[in-house]
Protein backbone atom coordinates (compact mmCIF):
# COMPACT_ATOMS: atom_id res chain seq x y z
CA UNK A 1 0.00 0.00 0.00
CA UNK A 2 1.16 3.24 -0.94
CA UNK A 3 2.30 4.88 2.19
CA UNK A 4 0.31 8.35 2.53
CA UNK A 5 2.10 11.88 3.12
CA UNK A 6 1.36 13.73 6.50
CA UNK A 7 -0.78 16.55 4.53
CA UNK A 8 -4.00 17.69 5.20
CA UNK A 9 -5.80 20.28 3.26
CA UNK A 10 -8.04 22.13 5.47
CA UNK A 11 -10.99 24.09 3.42
CA UNK A 12 -12.77 26.43 6.21
CA UNK A 13 -9.96 28.26 8.25
CA UNK A 14 -12.34 29.17 11.08
CA UNK A 15 -12.64 27.98 14.41
CA UNK A 16 -12.17 24.16 13.87
CA UNK A 17 -9.75 24.28 10.88
CA UNK A 18 -7.44 26.17 12.32
CA UNK A 19 -7.92 25.44 15.94
CA UNK A 20 -8.87 21.92 16.35
CA UNK A 21 -8.50 20.09 13.40
CA UNK A 22 -5.62 22.00 12.05
CA UNK A 23 -4.04 22.29 15.73
CA UNK A 24 -4.60 18.27 16.28
CA UNK A 25 -3.21 17.33 12.84
CA UNK A 26 -0.48 19.84 13.06
CA UNK A 27 0.81 18.82 16.17
CA UNK A 28 1.24 15.05 15.07
CA UNK A 29 3.54 16.24 12.63
CA UNK A 30 0.65 17.15 9.63
CA UNK A 31 1.95 19.80 7.11
CA UNK A 32 -1.71 22.07 6.78
CA UNK A 33 -2.92 23.43 3.60
CA UNK A 34 -5.03 26.04 4.65
CA UNK A 35 -7.75 27.39 2.08
CA UNK A 36 -10.57 29.99 2.87
CA UNK A 37 -13.66 32.29 1.35
CA UNK A 38 -12.43 35.18 3.03
CA UNK A 39 -9.63 36.02 0.60
CA UNK A 40 -8.02 38.67 2.05
CA UNK A 41 -8.11 37.59 5.43
CA UNK A 42 -6.09 34.82 4.07
CA UNK A 43 -3.74 37.39 2.91
CA UNK A 44 -2.79 38.40 6.48
CA UNK A 45 -2.85 35.10 7.75
CA UNK A 46 -0.27 34.25 5.15
CA UNK A 47 1.89 37.06 6.16
CA UNK A 48 1.67 36.78 9.28
CA UNK A 49 3.16 32.83 8.65
CA UNK A 50 2.06 31.78 12.03
CA UNK A 51 -1.22 31.52 14.45
CA UNK A 52 -1.92 30.70 17.91
CA UNK A 53 -4.31 28.35 19.69
CA UNK A 54 -5.02 28.25 23.09
CA UNK A 55 -6.56 24.67 24.87
CA UNK A 56 -8.43 25.81 27.74
CA UNK A 57 -9.07 22.92 29.97
CA UNK A 58 -11.42 22.62 33.33
CA UNK A 59 -7.71 22.19 35.54
CA UNK A 60 -5.15 23.83 32.90
CA UNK A 61 -4.17 26.01 29.60
CA UNK A 62 -1.59 25.18 26.56
CA UNK A 63 -0.75 27.42 23.83
CA UNK A 64 0.46 26.41 20.98
CA UNK A 65 2.43 28.09 17.97
CA UNK A 66 1.30 26.50 14.55
CA UNK A 67 4.02 27.08 11.92
CA UNK A 68 5.17 26.50 8.40
CA UNK A 69 1.86 26.09 7.12
CA UNK A 70 0.65 26.88 3.55
CA UNK A 71 -2.40 29.72 3.14
CA UNK A 72 -3.73 28.93 -0.55
CA UNK A 73 -4.32 31.66 -3.10
CA UNK A 74 -8.11 31.94 -1.88
CA UNK A 75 -9.01 34.60 -4.62
CA UNK A 76 -10.18 32.08 -7.18
CA UNK A 77 -10.51 28.49 -6.87
CA UNK A 78 -7.61 26.99 -9.51
CA UNK A 79 -5.63 26.95 -6.11
CA UNK A 80 -7.84 24.97 -4.31
CA UNK A 81 -8.73 22.56 -6.58
CA UNK A 82 -5.08 21.91 -7.88
CA UNK A 83 -4.47 21.42 -4.05
CA UNK A 84 -7.86 19.16 -4.13
CA UNK A 85 -5.78 17.09 -7.14
CA UNK A 86 -2.50 16.71 -4.73
CA UNK A 87 -3.39 15.90 -1.25
CA UNK A 88 -5.14 12.72 -0.43
CA UNK A 89 -6.57 14.01 3.01
CA UNK A 90 -9.41 16.81 3.09
CA UNK A 91 -11.23 18.39 5.67
CA UNK A 92 -14.04 20.60 5.23
CA UNK A 93 -14.37 22.47 8.52
CA UNK A 94 -17.24 24.66 7.34
CA UNK A 95 -21.06 25.10 7.42
CA UNK A 96 -23.93 23.64 5.42
CA UNK A 97 -23.90 26.56 2.67
CA UNK A 98 -20.85 25.65 1.95
CA UNK A 99 -21.21 22.75 0.80
CA UNK A 100 -22.63 23.01 -2.73
CA UNK A 101 -19.62 24.95 -3.79
CA UNK A 102 -17.16 22.62 -2.51
CA UNK A 103 -19.13 19.56 -3.97
CA UNK A 104 -18.43 20.99 -7.30
CA UNK A 105 -14.82 21.80 -6.53
CA UNK A 106 -13.79 18.14 -6.04
CA UNK A 107 -15.53 16.97 -8.52
CA UNK A 108 -13.32 18.73 -10.86
CA UNK A 109 -10.24 17.52 -8.37
CA UNK A 110 -11.53 13.57 -8.53
CA UNK A 111 -11.51 13.94 -12.52
CA UNK A 112 -7.79 14.54 -12.52
CA UNK A 113 -7.12 12.26 -9.79
CA UNK A 114 -9.25 9.76 -11.31
CA UNK A 115 -6.58 9.45 -14.27
CA UNK A 116 -3.70 9.47 -12.59
CA UNK A 117 -1.88 6.22 -13.18
CA UNK A 118 -0.83 5.83 -9.57
CA UNK A 119 -4.17 7.14 -8.20
CA UNK A 120 -4.16 6.25 -4.48
CA UNK A 121 -6.27 6.72 -1.81
CA UNK A 122 -8.40 9.85 -0.98
CA UNK A 123 -9.80 10.98 1.87
CA UNK A 124 -12.96 13.51 2.40
CA UNK A 125 -13.40 14.54 6.33
CA UNK A 126 -16.58 16.10 6.93
CA UNK A 127 -16.13 17.95 10.03
CA UNK A 128 -19.53 19.50 10.09
CA UNK A 129 -22.93 19.05 12.90
CA UNK A 130 -24.98 19.49 9.59
CA UNK A 131 -26.81 16.29 9.52
CA UNK A 132 -26.67 14.03 6.42
CA UNK A 133 -23.50 15.45 5.10
CA UNK A 134 -22.16 12.56 3.67
CA UNK A 135 -25.15 11.84 1.43
CA UNK A 136 -24.91 14.97 0.51
CA UNK A 137 -21.45 14.62 -0.64
CA UNK A 138 -21.72 11.32 -2.47
CA UNK A 139 -25.42 12.29 -4.25
CA UNK A 140 -24.05 15.58 -5.67
CA UNK A 141 -20.64 13.67 -6.45
CA UNK A 142 -22.51 11.08 -8.46
CA UNK A 143 -24.53 13.78 -10.39
CA UNK A 144 -21.62 16.05 -10.90
CA UNK A 145 -19.60 13.35 -12.75
CA UNK A 146 -22.31 10.99 -13.89
CA UNK A 147 -20.75 11.35 -17.35
CA UNK A 148 -17.47 9.88 -16.14
CA UNK A 149 -17.01 6.29 -15.81
CA UNK A 150 -13.45 6.76 -14.45
CA UNK A 151 -14.09 9.12 -11.79
CA UNK A 152 -17.11 7.40 -10.88
CA UNK A 153 -15.32 4.72 -10.08
CA UNK A 154 -12.22 6.28 -8.41
CA UNK A 155 -15.10 7.57 -5.85
CA UNK A 156 -16.56 4.15 -5.53
CA UNK A 157 -13.60 2.56 -5.11
CA UNK A 158 -10.44 4.84 -3.87
CA UNK A 159 -12.45 7.67 -2.04
CA UNK A 160 -13.72 7.86 1.60
CA UNK A 161 -16.16 10.73 2.68
CA UNK A 162 -16.31 10.69 6.61
CA UNK A 163 -18.13 12.02 8.61
CA UNK A 164 -16.28 13.41 11.50
CA UNK A 165 -17.60 13.63 14.90
CA UNK A 166 -15.57 16.70 16.44
CA UNK A 167 -16.26 16.75 20.29
CA UNK A 168 -13.71 19.66 20.87
CA UNK A 169 -15.79 23.04 20.89
CA UNK A 170 -13.46 26.29 19.62
CA UNK A 171 -14.63 29.75 19.57
CA UNK A 172 -12.31 33.09 19.00
CA UNK A 173 -9.85 33.65 21.52
CA UNK A 174 -10.19 36.81 24.38
CA UNK A 175 -9.78 40.08 23.22
CA UNK A 176 -6.71 40.43 24.70
CA UNK A 177 -5.39 37.29 22.70
CA UNK A 178 -6.98 38.63 19.69
CA UNK A 179 -4.84 41.77 19.94
CA UNK A 180 -1.51 39.79 20.08
CA UNK A 181 -2.40 37.64 17.31
CA UNK A 182 -5.75 38.32 15.57
CA UNK A 183 -5.65 34.69 14.26
CA UNK A 184 -5.85 33.23 17.79
CA UNK A 185 -8.36 30.69 18.31
CA UNK A 186 -9.41 28.80 21.92
CA UNK A 187 -10.36 25.26 21.78
CA UNK A 188 -11.14 22.61 24.46
CA UNK A 189 -8.38 21.27 26.22
CA UNK A 190 -9.87 17.43 26.52
CA UNK A 191 -12.51 16.18 23.68
CA UNK A 192 -12.16 13.87 21.04
CA UNK A 193 -12.64 13.59 17.30
CA UNK A 194 -14.43 10.72 15.53
CA UNK A 195 -13.43 10.08 11.82
CA UNK A 196 -16.22 7.59 9.97
CA UNK A 197 -13.42 4.44 10.05
CA UNK A 198 -15.63 2.15 7.88
CA UNK A 199 -15.89 4.93 5.21
CA UNK A 200 -12.59 6.05 5.60
CA UNK A 201 -9.94 4.32 2.91
CA UNK A 202 -6.14 3.64 2.74
CA UNK A 203 -3.91 4.04 5.87
CA UNK A 204 -5.65 5.61 8.87
CA UNK A 205 -4.28 9.08 10.30
CA UNK A 206 -2.27 8.79 13.42
CA UNK A 207 -3.16 11.39 15.60
CA UNK A 208 -3.34 12.26 19.28
CA UNK A 209 -7.21 12.74 20.75
CA UNK A 210 -8.71 11.80 16.69
CA UNK A 211 -9.74 7.82 16.75
CA UNK A 212 -12.02 5.90 14.93
CA UNK A 213 -15.70 6.25 14.82
CA UNK A 214 -18.33 3.12 13.98
CA UNK A 215 -21.99 3.82 12.90
CA UNK A 216 -20.97 7.49 12.59
CA UNK A 217 -24.27 8.39 10.62
CA UNK A 218 -26.28 7.41 13.63
CA UNK A 219 -23.48 8.87 16.32
CA UNK A 220 -23.90 12.31 14.17
CA UNK A 221 -27.40 12.10 15.26
CA UNK A 222 -26.79 11.27 18.30
CA UNK A 223 -24.47 13.89 18.71
CA UNK A 224 -26.38 16.87 16.92
CA UNK A 225 -29.66 15.36 18.90
CA UNK A 226 -28.39 14.98 22.84
CA UNK A 227 -25.28 17.07 22.88
CA UNK A 228 -25.39 19.96 20.82
CA UNK A 229 -28.97 20.21 21.98
CA UNK A 230 -28.14 20.27 25.69
CA UNK A 231 -25.72 23.16 24.55
CA UNK A 232 -28.05 25.18 22.65
CA UNK A 233 -30.65 24.69 24.94
CA UNK A 234 -28.04 25.56 27.99
CA UNK A 235 -27.37 28.60 25.85
CA UNK A 236 -31.38 29.65 25.31
CA UNK A 237 -32.19 29.43 28.95
CA UNK A 238 -29.00 31.08 29.81
CA UNK A 239 -30.19 34.05 27.94
CA UNK A 240 -33.15 33.98 29.51
CA UNK A 241 -31.22 34.13 32.98
CA UNK A 242 -29.04 37.04 31.52
CA UNK A 243 -26.28 35.07 31.17
CA UNK A 244 -23.53 35.63 28.59
CA UNK A 245 -21.40 32.62 28.74
CA UNK A 246 -22.25 29.07 29.13
CA UNK A 247 -20.17 28.73 32.18
CA UNK A 248 -22.35 31.85 33.50
CA UNK A 249 -25.26 29.01 33.93
CA UNK A 250 -22.92 26.23 35.71
CA UNK A 251 -24.20 27.00 39.13
CA UNK A 252 -27.72 26.97 38.42
CA UNK A 253 -30.11 24.12 39.16
CA UNK A 254 -32.91 24.98 37.11
CA UNK A 255 -30.79 25.03 33.78
CA UNK A 256 -29.00 22.04 34.76
CA UNK A 257 -32.06 20.22 35.77
CA UNK A 258 -34.13 20.98 32.49
CA UNK A 259 -31.20 20.29 30.39
CA UNK A 260 -30.96 17.20 31.69
CA UNK A 261 -34.00 16.56 31.27
CA UNK A 262 -34.30 17.55 27.58
CA UNK A 263 -31.09 15.32 27.00
CA UNK A 264 -32.29 12.64 28.41
CA UNK A 265 -35.67 12.43 26.59
CA UNK A 266 -33.40 12.95 23.09
CA UNK A 267 -30.79 10.20 24.23
CA UNK A 268 -33.79 7.75 24.94
CA UNK A 269 -35.18 8.29 21.57
CA UNK A 270 -31.59 8.17 19.63
CA UNK A 271 -31.33 5.17 21.35
CA UNK A 272 -34.04 3.35 20.23
CA UNK A 273 -34.12 4.35 16.64
CA UNK A 274 -30.85 3.75 15.78
CA UNK A 275 -30.22 1.01 18.37
CA UNK A 276 -26.91 2.13 20.51
CA UNK A 277 -25.75 -0.67 22.95
CA UNK A 278 -26.47 -0.56 26.52
CA UNK A 279 -22.56 0.20 27.04
CA UNK A 280 -22.37 2.24 23.91
CA UNK A 281 -25.30 4.62 25.67
CA UNK A 282 -23.30 4.62 28.97
CA UNK A 283 -20.05 5.99 27.63
CA UNK A 284 -22.21 8.57 25.44
CA UNK A 285 -24.10 9.66 28.92
CA UNK A 286 -20.74 9.67 30.55
CA UNK A 287 -19.05 12.07 27.90
CA UNK A 288 -21.67 14.19 28.22
CA UNK A 289 -23.36 14.18 31.47
CA UNK A 290 -19.94 13.79 33.53
CA UNK A 291 -17.77 15.89 31.65
CA UNK A 292 -16.17 18.26 33.85
CA UNK A 293 -17.40 21.85 34.20
CA UNK A 294 -15.10 23.96 32.65
CA UNK A 295 -15.37 27.67 33.96
CA UNK A 296 -11.91 28.81 32.59
CA UNK A 297 -13.38 28.24 28.86
CA UNK A 298 -15.70 31.52 27.85
CA UNK A 299 -17.90 29.98 25.47
CA UNK A 300 -20.21 32.76 24.47
CA UNK A 301 -23.61 32.14 24.26
CA UNK A 302 -24.43 33.98 21.41
CA UNK A 303 -21.58 31.18 19.14
CA UNK A 304 -23.61 28.85 20.48
CA UNK A 305 -27.47 29.94 19.20
CA UNK A 306 -26.33 30.83 16.34
CA UNK A 307 -28.72 30.59 13.48
CA UNK A 308 -31.70 29.82 15.30
CA UNK A 309 -33.73 29.40 12.58
CA UNK A 310 -31.98 26.43 11.19
CA UNK A 311 -31.53 25.17 14.85
CA UNK A 312 -35.58 24.92 15.85
CA UNK A 313 -35.99 23.42 12.32
CA UNK A 314 -37.78 20.26 11.79
CA UNK A 315 -35.07 18.13 11.53
CA UNK A 316 -32.40 20.19 13.60
CA UNK A 317 -31.18 19.76 17.11
CA UNK A 318 -34.93 19.94 18.83
CA UNK A 319 -38.04 19.30 16.93
CA UNK A 320 -35.92 16.46 15.39
CA UNK A 321 -35.57 14.88 19.06
CA UNK A 322 -38.94 15.67 20.29
CA UNK A 323 -40.34 14.19 17.11
CA UNK A 324 -38.53 10.76 17.29
CA UNK A 325 -39.08 10.75 21.17
CA UNK A 326 -43.22 10.95 19.95
CA UNK A 327 -42.33 7.89 17.70
CA UNK A 328 -41.08 6.10 20.25
CA UNK A 329 -43.91 7.19 23.07
CA UNK A 330 -41.70 9.01 24.98
CA UNK A 331 -42.87 12.42 26.14
CA UNK A 332 -40.71 15.11 24.94
CA UNK A 333 -41.60 17.41 27.85
CA UNK A 334 -38.15 19.18 28.55
CA UNK A 335 -37.30 19.69 24.61
CA UNK A 336 -40.55 21.36 24.35
CA UNK A 337 -38.95 23.82 26.70
CA UNK A 338 -35.74 24.45 25.27
CA UNK A 339 -38.10 25.09 22.06
CA UNK A 340 -40.02 27.24 23.64
CA UNK A 341 -37.17 29.10 25.06
CA UNK A 342 -35.60 29.42 21.75
CA UNK A 343 -38.81 31.61 20.69
CA UNK A 344 -38.18 33.88 23.37
CA UNK A 345 -34.11 33.90 22.72
CA UNK A 346 -33.51 37.55 21.21
CA UNK A 347 -30.40 39.10 21.03
CA UNK A 348 -29.85 42.37 18.41
CA UNK A 349 -26.78 40.75 17.41
CA UNK A 350 -28.34 37.89 15.88
CA UNK A 351 -30.72 38.70 13.37
CA UNK A 352 -32.75 35.68 12.86
CA UNK A 353 -33.60 35.84 16.81
CA UNK A 354 -35.34 39.24 15.95
CA UNK A 355 -37.10 37.64 13.13
CA UNK A 356 -38.35 34.83 14.88
CA UNK A 357 -39.40 36.87 18.17
CA UNK A 358 -41.44 39.49 16.09
CA UNK A 359 -42.98 36.86 13.95
CA UNK A 360 -44.45 35.48 16.74
CA UNK A 361 -45.66 38.76 18.27
CA UNK A 362 -47.34 39.19 14.96
CA UNK A 363 -48.90 35.93 14.37
CA UNK A 364 -49.28 34.04 17.69
CA UNK A 365 -46.83 31.29 18.91
CA UNK A 366 -48.43 28.15 17.10
CA UNK A 367 -48.27 29.83 14.15
CA UNK A 368 -44.27 30.43 14.70
CA UNK A 369 -43.81 27.01 15.79
CA UNK A 370 -46.06 25.63 12.63
CA UNK A 371 -43.07 28.10 10.23
CA UNK A 372 -39.73 27.43 11.96
CA UNK A 373 -40.22 23.77 13.70
CA UNK A 374 -41.80 22.48 10.43
CA UNK A 375 -44.80 20.82 12.65
CA UNK A 376 -47.86 19.87 10.87
CA UNK A 377 -51.82 20.85 12.44
CA UNK A 378 -52.04 16.87 12.64
CA UNK A 379 -49.01 16.77 14.87
CA UNK A 380 -51.21 18.87 17.73
CA UNK A 381 -49.51 17.10 20.81
CA UNK A 382 -46.34 18.36 19.93
CA UNK A 383 -47.70 21.39 18.78
CA UNK A 384 -49.92 21.98 22.24
CA UNK A 385 -46.90 20.79 24.49
CA UNK A 386 -44.27 23.77 22.99
CA UNK A 387 -47.18 26.17 22.76
CA UNK A 388 -48.18 25.14 27.05
CA UNK A 389 -44.47 25.64 27.25
CA UNK A 390 -43.95 28.90 26.20
CA UNK A 391 -47.05 30.40 27.65
CA UNK A 392 -45.25 29.20 31.06
CA UNK A 393 -41.94 30.61 30.43
CA UNK A 394 -43.22 33.85 29.05
CA UNK A 395 -44.69 33.82 32.66
CA UNK A 396 -42.11 32.51 34.60
CA UNK A 397 -39.34 35.19 32.37
N1 LIG B 1 -16.93 25.62 16.77
C1 LIG B 1 -17.22 24.45 17.34
O1 LIG B 1 -17.13 24.27 18.57
C2 LIG B 1 -17.68 23.30 16.48
C3 LIG B 1 -17.58 22.01 17.02
C4 LIG B 1 -18.01 20.94 16.24
C5 LIG B 1 -18.41 21.13 14.96
N2 LIG B 1 -18.47 22.38 14.47
C6 LIG B 1 -18.86 22.51 13.06
O2 LIG B 1 -17.69 22.90 12.33
C7 LIG B 1 -18.06 23.67 11.20
C8 LIG B 1 -17.27 24.98 11.22
O3 LIG B 1 -17.58 25.68 12.43
P1 LIG B 1 -16.62 26.83 12.96
O4 LIG B 1 -17.00 27.08 14.37
O5 LIG B 1 -15.22 26.53 12.62
O6 LIG B 1 -17.13 28.05 12.07
P2 LIG B 1 -16.29 29.31 11.57
O7 LIG B 1 -17.28 30.29 11.10
O8 LIG B 1 -15.31 29.71 12.62
O9 LIG B 1 -15.45 28.74 10.34
C9 LIG B 1 -16.00 28.42 9.10
C10 LIG B 1 -15.11 28.99 8.04
O10 LIG B 1 -15.57 28.55 6.77
C11 LIG B 1 -15.33 29.60 5.85
N3 LIG B 1 -16.12 29.35 4.65
C12 LIG B 1 -17.41 29.65 4.40
N4 LIG B 1 -17.75 29.24 3.15
C13 LIG B 1 -16.65 28.68 2.62
C14 LIG B 1 -16.37 28.08 1.37
N5 LIG B 1 -17.28 27.99 0.42
N6 LIG B 1 -15.13 27.61 1.16
C15 LIG B 1 -14.19 27.71 2.11
N7 LIG B 1 -14.40 28.27 3.32
C16 LIG B 1 -15.62 28.74 3.57
C17 LIG B 1 -15.69 30.85 6.62
O11 LIG B 1 -15.13 32.00 6.03
C18 LIG B 1 -15.12 30.53 7.99
O12 LIG B 1 -13.80 31.02 8.14
C19 LIG B 1 -19.57 23.85 11.29
O13 LIG B 1 -20.18 22.87 10.49
C20 LIG B 1 -19.87 23.58 12.77
O14 LIG B 1 -21.17 23.11 12.98
C21 LIG B 1 -18.10 23.47 15.18
O1 LIG C 1 -21.34 24.98 15.55
P1 LIG C 1 -22.85 24.84 15.59
O2 LIG C 1 -23.55 26.14 15.31
O3 LIG C 1 -23.32 23.68 14.77
O4 LIG C 1 -23.17 24.47 17.11
C1 LIG C 1 -22.75 25.28 18.18
C2 LIG C 1 -22.07 24.42 19.24
O5 LIG C 1 -23.00 23.59 19.87
C3 LIG C 1 -20.98 23.57 18.64
O6 LIG C 1 -20.09 24.34 17.91
C4 LIG C 1 -20.24 22.81 19.76
O7 LIG C 1 -19.38 23.65 20.44
C5 LIG C 1 -19.47 21.65 19.18
O8 LIG C 1 -20.26 20.85 18.37
C6 LIG C 1 -18.74 20.84 20.24
O9 LIG C 1 -19.24 19.58 20.36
Amino acid sequence: MKKQKKELLVIGAGNIGRGVIGGLFYESGYRLYLYDIMADRMEQLRKQGTYLIERVGAEGKKRIIVKDFEVLDCSDESDLIRHMEQVDLVACCVYEGAFESIAKKLAEAIKTRSRKIDAGYFNILLCVNALGAPDFFEKRLSELLAEDEKALAYVKEKTGICQVMVGMAAMPSSRELMEMDPFAVTTKLDGHIGIDSEAFKGEFPQVEQVGKAVKAKAQIFRKVYTGNMKHCMTAFLGSARGCTYISDTYDDPWIEDCTAGAFYEAEDAVSREYGFTQEERKEWIDFIMNAPKNRNLKDEIQRVTHGPKEKLGRKNRFTGPALLCMKHQILPYYLARGIAFGFLYRDEREPESIEITDYVKEHGIREAIMKYCGLFPEEWELLQLIEAQYKEAVKQR
